[in-house]
């Protein structure tokens, strides 16, 4: 089963494009982060208990009041705006404090992604979408045999985006979100490294007619290089999709070394 992880920045597309490939013609199955991000923090569980003990103490209105949708006798639920406008921006704490909240959040959801990819692979489908907006960051790029990245040229048009969209976002807030991700050209960029067919980009700056003919392009290209019957062998001989799935894992592991490795060059050069 190819695992395609679905990427780009906040407002670039990646949900509009997951949607596109739920459906036929391709009517993959999607994982989604941002939804298991949202249930892992959900009153009781312990996600929640830990971000409550770290941040309540300074974000006075980190819990939506009393008696407010989704309130229970486990606790209320989380002001996730409040709680973005302390951990989104580009200043030292809030940094520090991004990576406190990444770090209960992200193995959290790890987890569950794990146990929805093995469901996925026991109903026999090819490939399974993992909608991961922070993909690059969090280290999941080795794992996915091919990477689609959504992407804008303008950034302009990504802010247009997100504020239509979430139109409780001062522009301040919105720029601090743009800024707490990695620049998603630098994404597409690269994500070709990995080469044809296992890193394809999908530009979103025109209408949704053009994203869907997008879609159809790269989702060509995919399929060429990872055709059905391709996955339908390794679903039935377990060990070859074993052996296949750690020699991807080691190729695509050398890739995002390699590109590492020349951001730091260039960052010593700057110095
Ligand atoms: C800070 C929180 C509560 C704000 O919630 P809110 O409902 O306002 O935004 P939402 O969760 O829908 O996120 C919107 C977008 O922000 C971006 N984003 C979210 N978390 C982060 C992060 N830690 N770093 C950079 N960008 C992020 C993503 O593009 C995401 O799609 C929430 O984003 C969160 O819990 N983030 C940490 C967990 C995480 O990294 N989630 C991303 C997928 S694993
Ligand atoms: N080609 C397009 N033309 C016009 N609007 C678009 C286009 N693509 C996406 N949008 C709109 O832009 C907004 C952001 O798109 P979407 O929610 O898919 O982005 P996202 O990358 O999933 O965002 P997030 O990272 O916040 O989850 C949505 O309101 C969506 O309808």
């Amino acid at each position: 089963m190819l695992l395609l992880g679905l990427t780009g920045s906040i407002a670039t597309g990646k949900s509009t494009v997951s949607s596109m490939l739920s459906h036929p013609p391709y009517s993959l199955p999607v994982i989604d982060a941002d939804l298991l991000a949202r249930k892992v923090v959900e009153p009781g569980t312990s996600g929640y208990n830990s971000i409550v003990r770290y941040f309540s103490p300074t974000t006075p209105d980190l819990l939506l009041p009393e008696g407010s949708n989704g309130a229970s006798s486990k606790g209320r639920p989380l002001n996730r705006p409040a709680l973005g406008r302390r951990v989104f921006g580009t200043t030292e704490d809030r940094i520090r404090d991004r990576k406190v909240l990444n770090g209960i959040v992200h193995p959290a959801v790890r987890k569950e992604m794990y146990k929805q990819m093995v469901w996925a692979y026991l109903r026999g489908h090819w490939a399974v979408v993992l909608d991961v907006p922070l993909l690059f960051e969090s280290g999941w790029e080795r794992y996915c045999g091919t990477i689609l990245v959504v992407a804008v040229t303008d950034p302009v048009i990504q802010m247009k985006r997100l504020r239509e969209r979430d139109p409780h976002l001062s522009e301040e807030d919105a720029k601090n979100r743009v800024l707490s991700q990695g620049d998603v050209r630098e994404k597409a960029e690269r994500v070709m490294r990995r080469g044809p067919g296992r890193g394809v980009v999908v530009w979103n700056d025109v209408g949704k007619e053009e994203l869907k003919r997008e879609v159809d392009r790269v989702m060509d290209e995919v399929r060429r290089s990872s055709p059905k019957w391709w996955g339908w062998l390794l679903w039935v001989c377990p060990p070859l999709a074993g052996i296949v799935g750690l020699v991807s894992w080691w190729r695509m592991r050398r890739v995002q070394l390699e590109w590492e490795e020349e951001k730091r060059r260039e960052k010593d050069k700057l110095r």
